[in-house]
């Protein structure tokens, strides 16, 4: 029931008669997006490999002294294509195939940022509990398998890539970690940034294997603009998305695993809301599928065991500083989402509505220093 619906999008424009959808758009989504002309033979090549593949563009208002700044972003969702149980060296390649067809389409569509899904070199495991042989899949940030792979795609096709991996840190005992490798388009490694936030809720079992990340909020400088990753959890927190957005950041990724019964309501919404905040493009992506071990594991709710943690629904979508969106990827296929943006919108949204000027920040700063001592006292008036 829950999986059966391919999109909203798709539901939308199937049932809505076409004399209301053009102002159904408008309210929901900030208009209608302004469809990308694809190439015709990256359209064929994602239906003969089995993806959705949707383009779409955000303008800007031409300024007179700076030049419109064009980029175009890919975001890739995929399953696991292999059974949770296959070895862990065959799961990696067979990830490593399947994300290096979705990225050749993506240069085809000119993309020059990729951002692939939160740990995309394995099964999201976490849930069950168990260290073997989930924490096999961690690798080196730095010169990891993955890594490297990265770096062949990046200069095959000038393209900045941000993959998210489960690390595995040799400099400070091997222990592992929530990370987002950034790789240069010339190939070279940009840095990393880990997951801060680190969820205890439901059957997202992570903090059994890794810790908050003390990487900070490193924003990339790269060729195609200044960009940031806000792993998964970290989208529920707005002073994290604010940061990233405080060091410059113009395009925020969000790498995501989640699942339809916890989030699904709330993932519209919330780097919607951080494109709107911080006057910048958010790009939230989820993984697609229902991933099943063969050990049960239980929430410690009293419920039965069980074997899968739910489905991941997809709907990777971009979101402007003018709060317009794209729809949404599919929720049950691969897919790939190329959105051309003009950066200039970011500061041209700022000058318009002034939330980084009327935010009030030195309050706040003031004001939370204060309420995280211990012995703090809450402003509260009685009678
Ligand atoms: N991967 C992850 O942090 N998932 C937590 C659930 C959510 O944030 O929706």
């Amino acid at each position: 029931m829950e999986v059966a619906l391919e999109s909203l999008e798709s539901c939308l424009e199937r049932h809505i008669p076409p004399e209301e959808l053009a102002e159904v758009k408008r309210i929901l989504y900030g208009g209608e997006a302004r469809k990308l002309d694809l190439p015709t033979a990256a359209l064929s090549a994602a239906q003969e490999k089995d993806f959705d593949l949707q383009g779409y563009g955000f303008g800007a208002a031409l300024e007179q002294l700076r030049r419109p700044r064009i980029v175009r972003v890919g975001l890739i969702q995929n399953e696991i294509p292999l059974p949770t149980d296959t070895a862990v060296a065959v799961q990696v390649a067979a990830l490593h195939r399947r994300i290096e067809e979705i990225v050749g389409v993506a240069a085809m569509c000119g993309v020059n940022i990729v951002c692939f899904q939160e740990t995309w070199t394995m099964p999201f495991a976490f849930c069950t509990r168990e260290k073997l042989p989930w924490t096999e899949f961690a690798e080196s940030a730095e010169d990891g398998p993955t890594t490297k792979f990265c770096q062949e795609l990046a200069k095959k096709y000038n393209m900045v890539v941000v993959s998210p991996i489960l690390e595995r840190d040799e400099l400070h005992g091997g222990i592992l970690w929530n990370t987002a490798v950034v790789i240069s388009n010339s190939g070279a490694l940009l840095g990393k940034s880990r997951k801060n936030h680190i969820p205890r809720v439901g059957d997202f079992n992570e903090s059994t294997y890794y810790m908050e990340g003390n990487t900070g909020h490193p924003v990339f400088q790269t060729q195609f603009g200044t960009i940031a990753v806000n792993i998964c959890y970290g989208r529920h927190h707005p002073l994290n998305w604010l940061m990233y957005s405080i060091n410059g950041a113009e395009i925020i990724f969000n790498p995501s695993a989640t699942i339809g019964t916890l989030s699904e309501a709330l993932w519209p919404i919330e780097a919607r809301n951080a494109a709107i905040a911080n006057h910048c493009f958010t790009c939230p992506i989820n993984r697609v599928g229902t991933e099943y071990y063969k050990n049960a594991f239980t929430s410690g709710d009293g419920g039965r065991a069980h074997h899968e943690l739910g489905h991941f629904y997809g709907s990777s979508y971009v979101a402007a500083p003018d709060g317009s969106r794209t729809p949404g990827l599919s929720r049950t296929q691969d897919g790939l989402l190329v959105a051309e943006m003009d950066l200039n919108l970011c500061r041209q949204v700022s000058d318009k509505w002034n939330f980084k000027m009327t935010g009030r920040y030195e309050m706040y700063a003031e004001k939370l220093a204060e309420a995280v001592q211990p012995f703090f006292i809450p402003n509260i008036i009685k009678e």
